[in-house]
């Protein structure tokens, strides 16, 4: 478990001080996959910087299972900083040697064995899918494969924690899922940490399970994804869930419009035919769509319902998990749109 408590860090600035963390406390779960999304400069690298022990914070703490980081020293500070991985675009691959060397080469420094390192070697290269590569040169890779070896040599030396700042930029949308693939394989498999900071909600959306809101060095809000998308308020919905825009015409005529989030394969293929055979009105989607959170299907509906039991059939979608967000009845609801 790692324990993020009012952590705030400034930077001197060119006119004004920048605050790039502002009292910020959160929890990320062992062996889940964090992910810290923000917009550009919301404090995503000075906190995962703060996670690795790269950076210190002017005040707040971050414990790793309930130790002090900022308290630690000397061997035990290398100790613990071993168990924290970095995988960092700016620390580049060795151009000059294989991908199995680079892979390697974190081991070859610690002194592991030939026969041991050569098994981790195989052992990591399976994990990202790279064995066939493994006598290559890094320049005869994508930028996506690259970064997977980055990956691979990042967990070399079986950190406990995996800090990923940015995973998929500079890599192509077709190969970015391969990347994420890899992280959630690091985490499955491996039983490491992976916390993962990027601008892109649908990173968030593939593959973590955990997720912190930054805007402007400020936590808007952490916990589950799929907690937080039940939270029709939340930063989170707003950032990850199908917009709704229903043009306000298409609303005329209902005698409900409810805006609903569905989470789940039965929520979301069967509840609302079953609530219109139910109570016997019209369900139409007239917004919102549907989205995969990792494995789970969550869909944000605008849904115009036509019956006189209207009513009924929105209190058994919200009886079943449904979570209604939005009601407007009658001619209220063209005007609401
Ligand atoms: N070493 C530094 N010196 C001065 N200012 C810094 C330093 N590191 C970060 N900052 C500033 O702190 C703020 C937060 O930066 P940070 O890199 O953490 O944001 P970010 O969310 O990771 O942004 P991006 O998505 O662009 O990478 C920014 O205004 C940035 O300019």
């Amino acid at each position: 478990m790692i324990t993020v408590e009012n952590l705030s860090k400034t930077f001197p600035g060119k006119s004004s001080p920048v605050v790039a963390l502002r009292d910020v406390s959160l929890d990320i779960d062992a062996g889940s996959l964090f992910g810290v999304v923000g917009p550009a400069a919301s404090g995503k690298s000075t906190l995962a910087r703060c996670l690795a022990l790269q950076e210190r914070p002017d005040r707040g703490v971050v414990r790793l299972d309930g130790v002090n980081t900022a308290a630690l020293e000397g061997r035990r500070l290398r100790e613990v900083r071993r168990q924290l991985a970095v995988v960092d675009p700016r620390t580049p691959l060795h151009a000059e040697r294989t991908v199995a060397g680079n892979v390697a080469a974190p081991l070859e420094r610690l002194g592991v064995a030939g026969p041991q390192r050569r098994s981790r070697v195989g052992t990591l290269l399976d994990l990202v899918g790279l064995t066939a590569r493994a006598t290559q040169q890094p320049t005869e890779l994508t930028p996506g494969q690259r970064r997977r070896v980055e990956v691979a040599r990042a967990l070399a030396a079986a950190p406990a924690v995996l800090l990923a700042d940015d995973p998929t930029g500079g890599v192509s949308p077709e190969e970015a899922g391969a990347v994420l693939t890899v992280l959630d394989r690091a985490r499955a498999e491996l039983g490491v940490t992976v916390v993962l900071a990027t601008r892109d909600p649908g990173v968030v959306r593939r593959v973590c399970d955990g997720v912190a809101v930054l805007e402007q060095g400020t936590l808007v809000e952490s916990g589950t994804v799929l907690g937080l998308l039940t939270d029709p308020g939340s930063a989170a919905a707003r950032a990850l869930l199908p917009a709704i825009d229903t043009p306000a015409a298409q609303v005329a005529g209902y005698d409900r419009v409810v805006d609903v989030v569905l989470v789940g394969f039965a929520a979301v293929g069967a509840l609302l035919p079953e609530a219109a055979t139910r109570f016997g009105v019209e369900v139409a989607t007239i917004g919102g769509g549907l989205t995969r959170i990792g494995d789970t299907p969550v869909a944000r509906f605008r849904l115009g319902l036509r019956g006189e039991r209207a009513d009924g059939a929105v209190a058994w979608v919200v009886e079943q998990g449904g979570r209604v967000t939005h009601q407007v009845r009658g001619p209220q609801a063209v005007v609401a749109a």
